[in-house]
């Protein structure tokens, strides 16, 4: 097994100001090393408290969070966190501000890959003055220069227009390449994500539904079309009648009956609003992602 960028284990988080609500609860989970995971799930989910809890920036309530083998106060130097709001000094320029990167890790810092970030934002413009999508863009230069062995991107594209967003998923994806960085990336595009994420996590109320292989988790699954009504031994995630008779997404039990369904593997899309729309399908983590005896009982392999 090849180490973990990310276990969590028991994981819980309640804000002091959300009248004991839990954030996040009961997350356990492993992020195999050198992986480019996207983490998905609705507002509110948990996305940000788990980076940010990752990042060492929030201190968990329950369970215990190991980064890279340490805890992550002590992991703070291997990975970057690039933050929902993109927190920067407004009173430096962009040139100060990739200066600042090279001091702040002078035995990585890779100029190279910040400045191929920044593309023409003007050096001397205080950031300040930056549109959002300009400081999204020098956040992230910061955060590839520095070199991490983890990068932590809370929704990075968001703001990004759609040639620079290509852009800069190029850039991450041929970093992560060269360097087996391991990337966790949260976004609500999934179009976004499908192409260039390989594992896959689904937050949802606080809790993990799904985490695993992007293509195990989806091989798990299948779309099932067809006349009869009866989907045993299968796990249903959703179904509706058509006017074809059944539709149903399910999670594969054994093998699939090819005579009596049309059979079909589900987008990422698919699979994620059908678990959104199903808060009550079970959770499954494949092997690579448990963590833990709790889990590993509950870990379904992959097909
Ligand atoms: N600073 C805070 N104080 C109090 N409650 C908070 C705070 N930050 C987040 N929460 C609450 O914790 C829960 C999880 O929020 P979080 O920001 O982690 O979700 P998210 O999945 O990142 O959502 P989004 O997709 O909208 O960014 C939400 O119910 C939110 O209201």
């Amino acid at each position: 097994m090849t180490g973990a960028a990310i276990e969590a284990t028991g994981l819980g988080m309640k804000y002091r100001r959300r009248n004991g609500g839990w954030a996040l609860r009961d997350c356990s989970f492993r992020l195999p090393t050198g992986r480019i995971c996207a983490l998905v799930g609705p507002n509110g989910a948990g996305k940000s408290t788990l980076l940010a809890l990752a990042a060492g920036f929030l201190r968990p309530v329950e369970g215990t969070l190991r980064i890279l083998g340490s805890a992550p106060a002590e992991a703070r130097s291997r990975m970057a966190f690039v933050a929902q709001d993109k927190p920067l000094y407004p009173q430096l320029t962009v040139a100060e501000t990739l200066w600042a990167g090279a001091e702040l890790n002078p035995a990585t810092w890779d100029r190279a890959t910040a400045e191929r970030v920044i593309g023409d934002l003007p050096r001397d413009a205080a950031v300040r003055t930056l549109s959002g999508g300009q400081r999204t863009r020098l956040a992230l230069a910061l955060a590839l220069g520095k070199r991490a062995e983890l990068l932590l991107l809370d929704e990075p594209m968001a703001d990004l227009d759609p040639l620079v967003r290509h852009q800069l998923m190029g850039v991450l994806m041929a970093e992560a390449a060269e360097h087996a960085t391991t990337i966790v990336m949260s976004s609500h595009i999934l179009t976004e994500l499908e192409g260039a994420c390989d594992y896959l996590l689904l937050v949802d109320g606080g809790r993990v539904r799904l985490g695993g292989e992007t293509e195990d988790v989806l091989g798990a699954h299948a779309l099932l079309t067809g006349p009869v009504q009866d989907l045993a031994p299968h796990t249903v995630v959703e179904s509706r009648t058509t006017g074809r008779g059944l539709t149903a997404l399910v999670r594969r039990e054994g093998p699939v009956d090819e005579a009596a369904w049309e059979i079909a593997e589900p987008s990422l899309e698919e699979l994620l609003l059908a678990h959104l729309r199903s808060p009550e399908a079970p959770a499954l983590l494949t092997p690579s992602a448990a963590h833990g005896e709790t889990v590993a009982r509950e870990a379904v392999a992959a097909r």
